[in-house]
Parts: C-alpha cells; structure tokens; sequence
C-alpha cells in the first residue's frame, strides 16, 4: 500500500535501486571476470572438491572458494569500474604482456609453420646411424622428416607492443621474414606491426596490441624555442612522435579530411617561439584561398594566396639561396639559423593547385623553382613542407625531391605504393586507414622502418591564440636578403594587380611575375652568377 503511494522515481526508491544497481554491477563483474579466467576458477572449484574429502574439508573448500574465486574477482570489479587507469596499469597490463610472451614462445612452431617460414625436412642422419648405414647392405632406411623452423632469439612485451626476435634459417633471408610480418600479426590479433632488420640473418617484428591511437588528443601551445625538429603527436606504442625540420623537405598527402590541418600547423604552430625569436621565418602558400593560413597569419612573413603571389614567393626563396650559397661556399656545408639569418620555411598548404591545375605556365614556373629550392635549399636552412591531397597529380614529379613523407589515409593501395614507396602497401597501408581517425598516418623513419602515428588536433582557437602569441618579427633588410626585400617590394606593389588578373576569368594568361621587373629592379651587386637567374627571373 505504502509502495502504491510513492510514485514511481521518487527519491524514496532511489537507495534501493541504487542497490540494486550495484548488486548487479557486482555479479555481473564477478560473472564476466571468472568468463575471462574459466582456466582459473576450474582448477580453484577442483582443488575446493579435493579438499572436501579431507577430514574439516568443508570449511577448507568454502575459504579456498573464497580466497581463490570469489574475492579477487570481486576486487578485480570494484578496482577496474573505480580506477580503471590504474587497474589497467598494475593488473591488466602486466597481465596481457605476460600472456604475450607466453604464447609466442609457446606457439612460435605451430605460427612459424603456418606463415611459410619453416620447411619439412629430413632429419640429418646422426654418426651412428651413418655407421649402421655403411655396415649394413641393401637400401638405406629412409630417415623421418622434422620441421625446421627460424629460430626465436627473444619474446619481450612493453607496453601495448610484444617485440619477436628471429633469426632465419638456414637459406632464408630477413625479406623473407619481413614478407611473412602481416601474417603474423593477424595471427598475433596485432592492430598493427612494423618490423626493423637487425642484422643481415635478424629481424624484429613489432606487433602493436592495443590501439593507443583511437582517441583525439588536442595540442597544446608550445613554449621552448626549437628549430631542430617539432613534436606533432604520438606514435603507435605511444611515445612522442616528433618530426625533424631543419634539413628536411616534408610532403605530407592524404585524401580530404585525412588530417592534413593537424601537421600544417603541429609544424608551423611548433616553430612558433622560434618564429618570435626570429630563428625560423615561415613563408605561407595557401592556395585554398588563403583559408587555411589566415587562422595563424600573424606567424608568417609573408603568404600567397594566389598561384602568381606562389611564385613570387617561391622566387623570393630562391634568391635567399643564391645569397646564401655564396656567403657559405668555402666556410660552411650547413646553415645554421641564427636571428639574423633565419631558417626559412615554406609551408604550401595544396601543392597540387601549384604544380597540376593552374596554367600551364605558372604550373611550369613554379615546378622549377620548387625542383630548385628541394634540391638546394636543405644544406643552406631554405625547407619546404608541402601538402597535397592527390598523389597522382603533377605532384608525382616532384615527390622524390622531398626527404621525408607522411602519409594520411590514402584511396588506394597504388596511391600508397607511389607516396611512400614500392612493398608499403602491406608494411604501411596507409589507404587502410579509417575515416574515422584523422590525423592518423604512416610515416617511413630514418632506419628504414614504417611506424603509424597521429597528430595531435589543432583546433582554430588554438592556433589563433599561437600566432597572436608569437607574432612574426619585422625583418629587416640583413635578415633575409637585400634581393628577397627588394623583390617583395616589387611583388608587393604589384600583388593587387596580378592578383585581380589571375582571378579574371578573362586573363587566361597570368602574368610571368619574372619579366616585368627586369628593367626595374637592379640586381644585388655582390651576386653576378645567383642574381642573373634568380633576381631577374623574380623581377
Ligand atoms: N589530429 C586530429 N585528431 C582528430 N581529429 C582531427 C585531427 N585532424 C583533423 N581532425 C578532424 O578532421 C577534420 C578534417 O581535418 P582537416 O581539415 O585537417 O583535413 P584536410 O586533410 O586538411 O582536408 P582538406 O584537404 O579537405 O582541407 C577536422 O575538421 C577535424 O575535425
């Protein structure tokens, strides 16, 4: 009757339910935990058995019940629905990776069979059995047959990753072991792999466990000013994954929405104290109509938004070569940035609008100074990162100029196979990427080897609040180049003009930004040879 009068969901019923609720969380958990370690609890029930037939067994059996069943798999409950970071830190973890090692020692036969690393031979004849066989006339008995298998030097477990050391056998190579790594980690239940020769006869595959790379982690600003190389996000095993930048070119494909946002600005964003501190000077080409780069314009010295805007940019950077070769020639192989003579960095933000859909000649204008600045500008501090969503366009030329590559989700595996090169389809198959994960990538390291990784997320509050943060100092004319200064000037006060051109659907042909200002501009007297080409070319 009481009941009848309280309505339902009023706050008298909600102990009780609340009760209820943790009853059922308790059993449930205790329920899935003895699931999960049936092995366990079989071997727990049958000990309990044994003990009943001991004089006192009931008691025994009820406390080896107990103590052996139901209160670990009780704690294991409330920890893991409480804290789990720290259940998965000092229960879960160290017991997945013990259960790693032991079943790849203990299956490494049975995987190494079934991957076609072993073969069926026959077994060698021991000395005896050669003695037997001499003494003895008539047909020798014919020998058993054994599988011989390459040999598993180590199994060690860290983190989420379970590393197998293998050394060939006898008339295998590491191709051979390395051909077989996607085989083994589909049997391993891997989410992914890489694997690094060790030696010429030893390979070591890494087969990745868990995935630390489905959750979006937002960057954060940077504070120290670093110039060698910036952190973009976190690889696979979950360490920092860190880009190099000084003497590098970096193109960076993947298909719209892959993520491409996220690298543009880990780099630029990264780079910002050193931007402010005037050791790094980023030039901008956004040729998606100045979108992109407008969120952080201030970090940036200068940008272009249009394809002729493009190569006065690109022709300014080449003059910055030329200066820079000749000061360097004879006293240094490597340039190293300093506030008066700056890394410069040349973000491109769709190379292909550059290098596949403009006109043909501004297309060819620009794709020659780009082969330039890739192949000159690493050693004397001139780099280039470069995005582009379609591998398959004119960019293709370009792509073995640049030094390191990072492939975002790709359509297909072609398109991984020209981005990161021929056999990565299977080792970094970047066109199996999920669209759910963007950020995520394939990048090939230093050694060879092909790791996943993903960029942190940089959202537009975050880089508006960088680049206000570290704004772009004021250059002067030392600082980059009396010729860079004296062709911008130039470009400047006829940007508006070529702009409105290219833009006109009735001017097909753009403006060759290089022609007009020969006769203008004179020529920075110290550099006969550089200038010739570059500064009246840019003119
Ligand atoms: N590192 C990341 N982590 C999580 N989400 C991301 C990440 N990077 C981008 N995103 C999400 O994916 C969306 C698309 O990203 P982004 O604009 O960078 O792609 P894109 O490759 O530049 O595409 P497009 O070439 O069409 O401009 C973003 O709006 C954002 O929501």
């Amino acid at each position: 009757m009481t009941a009848a009068l309280v309505p339902a969901g009023s706050t008298a019923w909600t102990p009780t339910r609340r009760a209820l609720r943790l009853g059922w969380a308790l059993v449930s958990g205790v329920l899935s935990w003895s699931w999960r370690h049936t092995r366990w609890v079989l071997l727990v029930a049958a000990l309990a058995f044994l003990t009943r037939l001991l004089p006192d067994g009931p008691v025994l059996a009820e406390w080896l019940l107990l103590l052996g069943w139901v209160a670990p798999a009780l704690v294991a409950t409330v920890w893991v629905t409480f804290w789990p970071v720290s259940y998965r830190r000092s229960v879960a973890g160290p017991a997945a990776r013990v259960r790693w090692v032991c079943w790849a020692r203990r299956r490494w036969p049975h995987l190494a069979r079934e991957c076609g690393l072993s073969v069926n031979r026959e077994q060698t004849p021991t000395r005896s059995a050669r003695l037997v066989g001499a003494l003895t006339t008539g047909p020798a008995p014919a020998l058993p047959k054994v599988w011989v298998h390459p040999r598993l030097c180590s199994a060690t477990a860290r983190g989420v990753t379970l590393t197998l050391t293998v050394r060939a056998r006898t008339g295998q190579t590491v191709d051979d072991l390395e051909a077989v790594a996607p085989a083994l980690a589909a049997a391993a239940g891997a989410r992914s792999f890489r694997c690094r020769a060790v030696s010429p006869s030893m390979i070591e595959y890494d087969l990745v466990m868990s995935d630390r790379l489905t959750a979006v982690r937002e960057a954060t600003a940077p504070t120290d000013v670093r110039v060698d190389a910036v952190p973009l996000g976190r690889r696979q095993d979950d360490t920092a994954w860190v880009l190099p930048v000084t003497g590098r070119h970096t193109l960076v494909v993947g298909c719209s929405g892959s993520g491409k946002g996220s690298i543009f600005w880990g780099v630029c964003a990264g780079l910002a104290p050193a931007v402010r501190a005037g050791l790094v000077c980023l030039w901008g080409i956004d040729l998606k109509r100045g979108v992109e780069i407008g969120m952080g314009r201030h970090l940036f010295h200068r940008v272009a938004t249009t394809p002729s805007e493009a190569l006065d940019v690109l022709a300014a950077l080449r003059v910055v070569i030329d200066q820079r070769g000749h000061r360097m020639a004879g006293h240094s192989r490597l340039h190293t940035p300093t506030p008066s003579d700056p890394l410069h960095v040349v973000a491109i933000d769709e190379l292909a609008v550059l290098t596949a859909y403009t006109d043909p000649e501004i297309r060819k204008e620009a794709s020659r100074l780009l082969a330039e600045i890739l192949t000159q500008g690493r050693a004397l501090g001139v780099v280039v990162l470069a995005c582009v969503q379609d591998p398959r366009k004119e960019v293709i030329g370009l792509r073995g100029l640049f030094t390191q590559t990072i492939a975002l989700r790709l359509r297909s595996a072609e398109e991984t196979r020209m981005v990161l090169g021929d056999g990565t389809a299977d080792l970094a198959p970047a066109h199996r990427i999920s669209p759910a994960t963007p950020g995520v990538a394939w990048v090939i390291d230093e050694d060879g080897t092909a790791d996943r990784v993903r960029a942190d997320y940089w959202p537009d509050r975050l880089v508006r609040e960088v680049a206000t943060h570290h704004p772009a100092p004021a250059l002067h004319a030392h600082d980059i180049g009396s010729a860079t200064l004296e062709m911008e000037e130039a470009s400047n006060s006829e940007g508006q003009a070529s702009a409105v051109a290219s833009a006109s659907p009735r001017a097909r042909k753009p403006r060759s930004p290089r022609k007009p200002r020969q006769p203008r501009q004179p020529r920075p007297a110290p550099f006969n040879g550089g200038s010739s080409r570059s500064g009246g070319e840019a003119a």
